[in-house]
């Protein structure tokens, strides 16, 4: 029998334990019940949030007027969590998996496995790691990964939608996992490429932030603007729609080279399953990423990510804006920052080194700029 552990409860944590739940109640193979993590916090009521979790069956401050399910168990203690669990949900900001993944060595069953919904990466001399890999060095078992064209509160209130497992080895638990993510709403396939897969769901965040300061700045209506470096790249639309389609044109090309550059085991066919071109156009268009970054260019760059994040966000994290200084640090380290001029400029703007309208002029000279500080600093 598989028993199921979701280690993370945010907005897309509740949203997994969510479809875990409705599925484990029907496949015989499963145990009906699934424990979630919850990372304990108090409520402005004085209560404990997962107190309120287990008494109502909502997570009143991640995922608000929505039923989790009763055979979904909230667990504040990480090791009692997972101790009888073999099959593992990772699914936290990808800034506090390493911790996690520490306090687990040791305590998890022989034969677990993962399975990582988070999209981010780790920066090492060697290169870019990704989560996956984290958990697999860490913890010592088989990671795949889901990612997917997948807005939380939308799934939440079953609206349907597609996502990729990626595996690399062991088909036999992709197609578990498939088993157990897939609903009448939520559609799931598998690819053998999980760097692929992960990339995908990572680099997208960046993008989605340029998206972001496009939308923010109001570009298409805006004449004082110049187009002169996009209409270089044979762009020249005053739409901002179009000036989105742009960003994510260009932004797809550099999620491409950036994963084959790095991993070249990476597939193409990736980039166009729901994990792909997908996400990307759903982040760009509907993702908080995409939402923080308009409120940062309208801002003038005066207030910062975190500010507006903490503001707007309640709680919920961003990704872009941690996964464009990852990119960075690998462009920079390898010298690559002039074949990325998206990437460069949404770190550059995002730290305040350039303002939100660089989005469209960053050029070469900059770019030099930048090479030369990241090398100093
Ligand atoms: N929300 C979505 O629509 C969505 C969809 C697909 C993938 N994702 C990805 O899923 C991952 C998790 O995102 P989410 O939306 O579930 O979370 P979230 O941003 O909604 O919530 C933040 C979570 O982090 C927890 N947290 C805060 N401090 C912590 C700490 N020190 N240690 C551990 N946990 C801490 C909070 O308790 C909360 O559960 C991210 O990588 C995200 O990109 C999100
Ligand atoms: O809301 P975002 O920007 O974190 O994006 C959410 C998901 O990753 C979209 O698939």
């Amino acid at each position: 029998m598989y028993k199921v552990t979701v280690i993370g409860s945010g907005n897309w944590g509740s949203v997994a334990a969510k479809l875990i739940a409705s599925n484990t109640l029907k496949l015989h193979s499963f145990h009906d019940e699934v424990r979630m993590w919850v990372f304990e916090e108090k409520l402005p009521s004085g209560e404990k949030l997962t107190d309120v979790i287990n008494k109502t069956n909502e997570n009143v401050k991640y995922l608000p007027g929505i039923k989790l399910g009763k055979n979904v168990v909230a667990d504040p203690d990480l090791e009692n969590a997972v101790k009888d669990a073999n099959m593992l949900v990772f699914v936290t900001p990808h800034q506090f998996v390493e911790g996690i993944c520490k306090r687990l060595a040791g305590k998890i069953r022989a034969d677990a496995e993962g399975i990582s919904l988070i999209k981010g990466m780790e920066v090492k001399k060697e290169g870019p790691s990704m989560i996956s890999n984290l958990i697999t060095k860490q913890l010592g078992i088989n990671c795949s990964v889901l990612m997917g064209a997948n807005i939380a509160n939308e799934i939440a209130m079953e609206k349907f939608s597609e996502a990729t497992v990626g595996y690399n080895q062991n088909k036999s638990a992709a197609d578990r996992w498939v088993q157990l993510f897939c609903t009448p709403y939520f559609n799931v396939t598998a690819v053998q490429d999980v760097e692929g897969v992960e990339l995908c769901g990572t680099l997208k965040n960046a993008v989605a932030i340029a998206a972001g300061f496009v939308d923010g700045l109001e570009m298409g209506n805006n004449t004082k603007v110049s187009l002169k470096d996009l209409m270089a790249q044979k762009i020249s639309s005053p739409f901002p729609q179009l000036l989105d389609a742009a960003i994510m044109r260009i932004g797809l090309k550099e999620m491409m080279t950036f994963s084959k550059m790095c991993f070249p085991s990476v597939k193409d066919s990736t980039f166009f399953e729901s994990c792909g071109v997908a996400d990307l156009i759903t982040t760009c268009m509907g993702g908080r990423n995409r939402k923080v970054a308009d409120a940062y260019a309208r801002n003038g760059g005066k207030r910062s990510f975190d500010e507006l994040e903490a503001e707007m966000l309640q709680g919920q994290k961003l990704q872009g804006v941690l996964t464009a200084k990852e990119v960075h640090e690998v462009l920079s380290n390898r010298g690559w920052l002039h074949i990325f001029p998206l990437f460069s400029a949404v770190h550059a703007i995002s730290t305040g080194r350039l303002p939100p309208s660089a989005i469209v002029k960053i050029n070469e000279e900059q770019l030099s700029k930048l090479a030369l500080d990241a090398f100093l600093l």
